[in-house]
This record gives C-alpha cells, structure tokens and sequence, in this order.
C-alpha cells in the first residue's frame, strides 16, 4: 500500500488511468441502478464519459447561476418570515438547509424540475407513490452503507429502517424512471427544438437517443444510474462545503466582513433580478466568494482520499530529505496489485505546500501576488486528470452565488452558548464531520440576522 501526498506522485497516478485504474469494489454504494460514469473503468468509463460530457456546456452553467440566485432567494423569504430572537436572527440548521437548497438547485438547474424552497418543506408523494421525490432521494443517500452491508434476506425481517431503505430505493427508481420518459417525451415534442438552452438531463438523454453501429450509447439501466450519480454527486458534496463555509465565517467575522463589502461593492442597489445578466456580469467580480469556497474546500475536502489499483509494475517519483536537510530525489518501485492511495487532506494541510498557517481558514490564500503563486497542483478537492471531477465549474459556481447572497444580505451569527466559548470548542461543536458518501458536517446550528443596511 503506497500512501501519496506529494504532487509530483500524484499528478503521475491522476494522469495515467491505465496504470492506475479505480478499483470497481469502493463504488458498490453508487451502483444499485447499474454501473455509471463514476463507477465505470476502461473502456466502457470512455463512453459514459462521452455520453455525459455534453450535459456541462457553457449553457447550463448559466442555468445553474440563475437557479442558484433563484432558490436562495427563496431560502431568504423562508428566513425572513421565520422566528426571531432578542438579536432579531434566525436559527438555522445550516447543514440540513444547504442539502435542501443544493437538491433544489440541481434538480432545477440538472433536471428541469423546478420547486420552491417553500413546496418543498413537506413534500407530499404524487398519486401513485408512497414517498415522494426529496424524502425517497435523501433516505436513500443516508441509508447507502446500511444498503451495501445488508443481505438481501434481511429485507424479510420486520425491520423499520431496512424497511424504509427499501422503498426509497424502489420509489426513487420509479421516480426517475419517470423522469427519464417525461423528458424523452419533451425532446420527441420539440424536434430538437430548444435543446440549445437544454439542461443538463436533456443533454444527457438526447445523448442516449444517438445510435452508434446500431447501439444506443448508454443502455436504460446506465442512464438511469447516471441520473441518480449526477443527482448524489451534484447535491451532497456541494451542501457539505457550503455547509462548512457558514460555520468557518460565523467562527471568523473577519473574512465575513471582507465577503460582505466584496457583495456590497458588486451589488450596491441590492441583489440581481436577472439571472442571465448576473451571470454575465458579477460572475468573475466575486474573487473573494471564490476564494472563500477553495479554501473551504481546501481545510475539508469531500472526498479525504481516493485509491487506485496498480495495474503493472511501476516507479513513482518520490523526494527525501538528506542529513544536511537537503531535499534528495528518488523513485519508489511499485509493484502491480498494489494500492496506491491519494491523500487528498493530508496534501492540502501540507504546510510544504500551503505554509506555516496551512490550519488557518484564510482566503487570501487563493490570491497570486507578484512574488507568490498559490499551489495549483496542492488544490485537489476535484481530483485532477481524465477523472478529475465533471461537476467542478457546477459546483463552483453554485458555492460562489450562494455565499455572496447570503453576504449581501446577513450577518452569520454563532449560536448564544458558543460566542464566549474557546475555539476549541467552537470547532468541536461546528466543524466536527462523519465520513459518509463524502465528509459530512455534523451539526451546523448557526443563526442568521437581516444586515441593517441589506437591499
Ligand atoms: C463541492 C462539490 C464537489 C466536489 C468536492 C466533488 C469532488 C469530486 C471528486 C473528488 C471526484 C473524483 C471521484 C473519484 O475518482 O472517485 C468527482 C468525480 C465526479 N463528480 Fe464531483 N464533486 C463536486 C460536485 C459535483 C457536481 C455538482 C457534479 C454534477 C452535477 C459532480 C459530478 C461528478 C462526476 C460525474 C464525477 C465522475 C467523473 C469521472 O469519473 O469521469 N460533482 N467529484
């Protein structure tokens, strides 16, 4: 077992998928519904990958800003109508709203499906069902460990949660499934119509609709299984970082302040209207929502580290520090059926790389000066190489509008019991994480209070 974390080793194992190819066992839990382009290797990953790629055009990335503005508006007038205290704020189960918001945003943004934050709080299951959509989604996401260990025969027994896990497999499947033919529906009614503004899903079905020497080129069962990977990977790790950045600038009012006046500078008369024009206009404008998104992204990754299977024999580039403190180069022969590890976390908090304040939540880190470059190959959280993640621009996008609304228009308050408490517990209680699909946050209690000078 190789553990690497230097980025001269770990750009040779990115790059070079023949030799370091996944290993098929770790995606167990993504694969309930057929194989996928996260799942899949060789070969059949170069045509999931062909198939898919065309659903993260340019287009959809302005879809994704106007939906993003769109939805957290809509988390503002839930806020605003909500309970307040003595502070005026609004206490919030941050990690639970992100997931709702980030489910939202990729539903509409992904699939078309566009439902307000509000309809959404109790969502009722449509004739026919017996969950609906986000429950079905959601349970499903949770329980997946619990739908990997579990034998088949255990579904037998009069169990609650195994139970639940079950039916919101098999309701999640049909809603899909529906999803799948509504839309092949519309593009049938279209004649090819509109599919230039097409969302994601769209892109995606019409690129199953073309034939290839007589085969489609994702069969059902893997369009399906893409559906629900784009739906997993597209809401649960970006709910999880937007979920960290909160409590990281409620624990830090300095970097808020610096986000708030970067917001206010970008939107002076309040926030946008059109999203079309936002996108347009304030997208590369907010330098330091972007940078406040990396370097949450950097202090708690999604993904902690990933494995490769080692294919045939091979060297690895490697460094050692001599006597004298000198830095010595080398290689490390690595022998096939092997496994290589890339350890993401222990890379970015790497003080080689990121220097002596590499712990320290600090954005500024993400800005080149003219005697510093900020480590481009140290930043990992999308992975890098052919299967580095397709999803980035999405994400990225999504983090940054969401974070800049929520300055321009709210403070971020720490909860009563936390603001005289030592940053020990303060971290404790607000950054502590599980490891589940992806680094989880825990409990994100934080509160939110209508800036006095908000638009
Ligand atoms: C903060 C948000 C995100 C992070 C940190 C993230 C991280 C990653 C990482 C580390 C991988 C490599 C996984 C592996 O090799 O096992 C990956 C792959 C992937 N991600 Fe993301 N992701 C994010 C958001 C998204 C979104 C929004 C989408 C889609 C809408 C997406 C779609 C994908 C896909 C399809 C792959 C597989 C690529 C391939 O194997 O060819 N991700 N992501």
């Amino acid at each position: 077992m190789f553990w690497v974390c230097d980025t001269v080793a770990l750009k040779q194992i990115a790059n070079d998928r023949h030799t370091f190819p996944k290993r098929p066992e770790t995606y167990q839990a993504i694969m309930f519904y057929g194989p996928n382009v996260v799942s899949a290797e060789g070969q059949d990953w170069r045509r999931h990958r062909d198939a898919t790629k065309a659903a993260f055009g340019e287009s959809n990335n302005q879809l994704v800003w106007a939906e993003s503005m769109r939805t957290v508006k809509e988390w503002f007038e839930a806020l605003d109508s909500g309970k307040k205290d003595m502070q005026g704020a609004v206490t919030q189960e941050v990690h639970g709203v992100m997931t709702r918001l980030a489910l939202l945003i990729i539903s509409a943004a992904g699939f078309g499906r566009h439902v307000s934050f509000m309809a959404d709080e109790h969502p009722s299951p449509p004739p026919g069902y017996k969950m609906a959509f986000r429950p079905a989604l959601l349970t499903a996401v949770h329980n997946m460990a619990l739908k990997v260990l579990a034998p088949r025969w255990a579904y037998s027994l009069p169990i609650e949660v195994l139970k639940n896990t079950d039916l919101a497999y098999s309701e999640l499947k049909r809603h899909l499934e529906e999803m799948i033919s509504r839309t092949r529906a519309q593009l049938m009614g279209d004649s090819g119509q509109g599919r230039g503004q097409a969302d994601l899903f769209k892109r995606l079905i019409s690129a199953n609709e073309v034939e290839e020497e007589g085969k489609a080129k994702l069969n059902d069962s893997e369009l399906l299984s893409n559906t629900y990977t784009f739906l997993l990977a597209g809401h649960e790790t970006t709910a999880n970082a937007l979920s960290f950045a909160c409590a990281l600038l409620a624990m830090h009012p300095e970097v808020q302040r610096k986000l708030q006046a970067e917001a206010d500078t970008v939107w002076p008369d309040g926030l946008p209207v059109d999203g079309a024009e936002s996108y347009r206009e304030d997208v590369n404008s907010l330098k330091y929502a972007e940078a406040v998104f990396r370097e949450t992204t950097r202090l708690f990754p999604a993904e902690t580290r990933l494995s490769k299977m080692v294919s045939q024999d091979t060297r690895l580039k490697a460094r050692k520090w001599g006597k004298n403190g000198k830095e010595e180069h080398y290689e490390v022969v690595v022998p096939q059926g092997s496994t290589a590890w890339l350890d993401i976390w222990a890379t970015h908090m790497s003080p080689e790389y990121w220097g002596p304040d590499v712990n320290e939540f600090k954005p500024e880190r993400f800005f080149d000066t003219d005697t510093y470059k900020w480590p481009r190959d140290a930043y990992l959280p999308f992975m890098i190489g052919p299967r580095s993640c397709m999803g980035q621009r999405f994400a990225e996008l999504e983090g940054r509008c969401v974070l800049a609304h929520i300055a321009s228009q709210y403070d971020i308050l720490l909860p009563p019991e936390l603001e005289n408490a030592s940053e020990e517990e303060k971290n404790k209680k607000l950054l502590s994480w599980d490891i589940r699909v992806a680094l989880t946050a825990k409990d994100v209690t934080l509160r939110f209070v209508k800036r006095a000078n908000a638009v």
